[in-house]
């Protein structure tokens, strides 16, 4: 959220009926859901949620204008555009951990309560975070090319890598998973500080309000906070800089969060060690320069994809719109 902003309302509305009125019994009709864009929904999923609620999918935007929740199971934009078209969206709920797709701004201005799905796969995506940087570090991939080219019999060892423990790590965004990476690092005796927009009191690491002195006080930095106007490219040429020769970046945010001209400039020239990129400024083309990099780990935005955090986050998505329909507060509003 910028300075100034006041924040998403929580599905804070009432809605009035004859019933409560009265006080008579209503008979409950089910409550009408929007499915923006084209989700990837399983069959058993889809039945769950038409046992429970009417959808209404986006070929019949134009009957819409009734609607009072969305639900975004997909990176479909949400834009000013569509929002206009649903003139009594009270609730969004999205089952990404991201939400830069929707347009927030108008959500503010308009009173529109969002909830995302990030609470569902915090922990997969720091596993991957942290297999990630021990595959940098290690060598783990470049190893494997190296021997099924089979080189090892013909040029010998393979170059060792580093050690894990006893770095520092800098994490930005310390949201549900930068804490789950934290957690992880902690376990395998690392020393964790970090940025965020704020300071949090009940967190003990260090703090920095910059993320330059965060990379100048950090051997890694780990990048998972939200892409918004104030953190796109918040890890530019001033930032790995700081960070140094002997730096390593793992990105499991959204790629706009590096600027990535610069990235690929730092990793050619050896001005950082290495990365671990989950997700790329223009996905899905990735910049030819790092497929040629031994000291960088690619991977296609799938740190948080597991059949498990699929399953908890359809869960999570339908007790949101539960808590929608029975005016309760949302489960995960951001
Ligand atoms: O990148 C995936 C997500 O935001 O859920």
């Amino acid at each position: 959220m910028l300075k100034g902003e006041t924040p998403l309302p929580q599905n804070g509305h009432r809605r009035n009926s004859m019933a409560a009125i009265t006080g008579e019994a209503e008979a409950e009709a089910p409550g009408v859901v929007f499915v923006h864009g084209s989700p990837p929904f399983g069959l058993p999923f889809k039945d769950r949620l038409l046992s429970r609620f009417q959808l209404i999918h986006t070929s019949e935007l134009a009957e819409s204008s009734h609607v009072k929740v969305m639900l975004c199971m997909d990176h479909t934009p949400v834009t000013s555009q569509t929002l206009h078209k649903l003139p009594s969206l009270e609730c969004i709920v999205a089952s990404s951990a991201g939400v830069d797709h929707i347009d927030l701004p108008t959500c503010r201005l308009r009173g529109i309560a969002v909830s995302n799905g990030s609470q569902a796969f915090s922990e997969d995506v720091a596993d991957y975070a942290v297999a990630l940087l021990m595959d940098v570090l290690r060598k783990i991939s470049a190893g494997d090319r190296y021997l099924r080219s089979g080189l090892w019999p013909a040029k010998g060892d393979y170059p060792l890598g580093w050690k894990l423990g006893g770095k520092r790590v800098g994490i930005v965004g310390l949201g549900n998973i930068g804490s789950e990476v934290a957690k992880r690092l902690v376990a395998f005796g690392c020393g964790i500080a970090y940025n965020s927009r704020k300071k949090r009191p009940s967190v003990s690491f260090p703090y920095y309000a910059d993320v330059c002195d965060l990379a100048a006080n950090s051997d890694i930095l780990v990048i998972c906070c939200a892409l918004t106007s104030e953190t796109h490219h918040i890890i530019n040429k001033d930032v790995m800089t700081a960070l140094g020769k002997e730096g390593v970046i793992i990105n499991v945010g959204r790629g706009s969060l590096i600027n990535e001209k610069e990235l690929v400039q730092f990793l050619v020239e050896g001005q950082i060690r290495g990365a671990g990129l989950d997700v790329f400024e223009n996905e899905p083309i990735v910049p030819r320069e790092l497929l040629e990099l031994d000291n960088v780990v690619l991977s296609p935005h799938n740190a948080v994809v597991t059949p498990e955090a699929f399953e908890a986050m359809q869960e999570l998505a339908i007790a949101n719109l539960e808590a929608f329909f029975s005016n309760k507060p949302l489960l995960s509003p951001i």
